[in-house]
């Protein structure tokens, strides 16, 4: 299956009062049709910056300064903006956190979630309501026809979470962005939205660009998993290989600070010093002042760019972490 979505060296800056924030800093990677890609990273890594960028949808202070979105063969950077604006919503369309707020709050949600299909196809009100139906319907909501003629304002945080999902999905886009979906509801309410969106996505023929700062959201969910710090890609790998044996030390350490059900006592480490300041970024490894690994070599020249260390598995790091044969 081809690539779906390709990033080339992707670069997101905003502007603020004390200078610019470099957001996203030269990240690559490709999404093939159908496929769940996770971005997992510590808060601040940049990870909302770069799914806002592929839709298009960056506040006023922010821009890409540089590189490639190439959508179904097409640059959406140099596209025109109606190209873009047709393909939002219905080819590509994003969901994130805050599902309460994105919700008009003096409109039922059928009239909310049949306009999403009145303006990108040709059904009625009808038709399309019926549409909305049977997708509220496969995200798990147990009477939809009720939920139509509600207002968001008598939803639970799951119920709306679900009708953001309903809205991201009806068009049955070829790529979702799904930004926090689950942060804001509790486990085992998380563990059933997920399921149902991985169903929906399979049935669909949808990509999920998955955007997570939860390890166990990714287990859950992704094919492959690309890891992010300061803005920078740092290791891309099928999901086993990134649990199994992380490359990238800042990976590595990500694992290391989770609680393991199998390693009873063991403390939460926490993770040595803080991550960089994205004002004031220097070309060295922003992993390096926090690095267990690091050689002379990462203060005398850039950060790497990634490097294939086996087949699909790639870490910008010059000093990666090594198993034993077997382990
Ligand atoms: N509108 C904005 N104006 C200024 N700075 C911003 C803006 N949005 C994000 N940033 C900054 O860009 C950097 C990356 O933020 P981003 O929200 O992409 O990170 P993230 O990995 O998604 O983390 P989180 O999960 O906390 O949102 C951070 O330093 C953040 O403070």
């Amino acid at each position: 299956m081809g690539s779906l979505l390709q990033i080339e060296d992707l670069r997101v800056e905003f502007r603020v009062p004390n200078g610019v924030v470099h957001a996203v800093n030269g990240v690559t990677f490709a999404q093939d049709e159908e496929e769940v890609f996770c971005i997992v990273g510590e808060s601040g890594a940049g990870k909302s910056a770069l799914g806002l960028a592929v839709m298009g949808l960056l506040p006023d202070n922010g821009a890409v300064t540089g590189g490639k979105i190439i959508f179904d063969g097409v640059d959406l950077l140099t596209a025109p903006d109606e190209y873009v604006r047709e393909l939002r919503g219905k080819a590509m369309s994003l969901v994130f956190q805050d599902a309460q707020s994105a919700l008009n709050p003096v409109q039922t949600i059928g009239s909310q979630l049949t306009e999403v299909i009145i303006t990108h196809s040709q059904l009625n009100r009808r038709a399309a309501g019926s549409v909305c139906q049977e997708m509220l319907r496969e995200l798990g909501v147990p009477d939809p026809r009720r939920m139509m003629s509600a207002y968001p304002f008598t939803l639970s945080g799951g119920q709306c979470q679900r009708v953001m999902l309903a809205m991201a999905m009806v068009m049955r886009p070829r790529l979702l962005i799904a930004d926090e979906v689950t942060s804001s509801v509790d486990v085992t309410l998380q563990a059933e939205i997920l399921e149902r969106l991985k169903e929906l996505s399979r049935d669909s023929k949808s990509a999920i660009l998955l955007i997570t700062h939860d390890m166990g959201v990714v287990a859950n969910m992704a094919r492959r998993v690309g890891v992010m710090y300061a803005g920078h890609l740092v290791e891309t790998a099928q999901l086993l290989p990134i649990f199994k044996q992380p490359r990238h030390p800042y990976t590595w350490s990500l694992l290391q600070s989770l609680p393991r059900l199998d390693a009873a006592g063991r403390r939460l480490q926490a993770l040595r010093g803080a991550p960089p300041d994205l004002i004031d970024l220097s070309s060295e490894c922003p992993f390096l002042p926090r690095c267990p690994k690091a050689l002379s070599r990462c203060r005398a020249e850039s950060t790497p760019g990634l490097f294939e260390l086996e087949s699909e598995h790639w870490a910008a790091c010059f000093n990666p972490m090594t198993y034993p044969d077997g382990e």
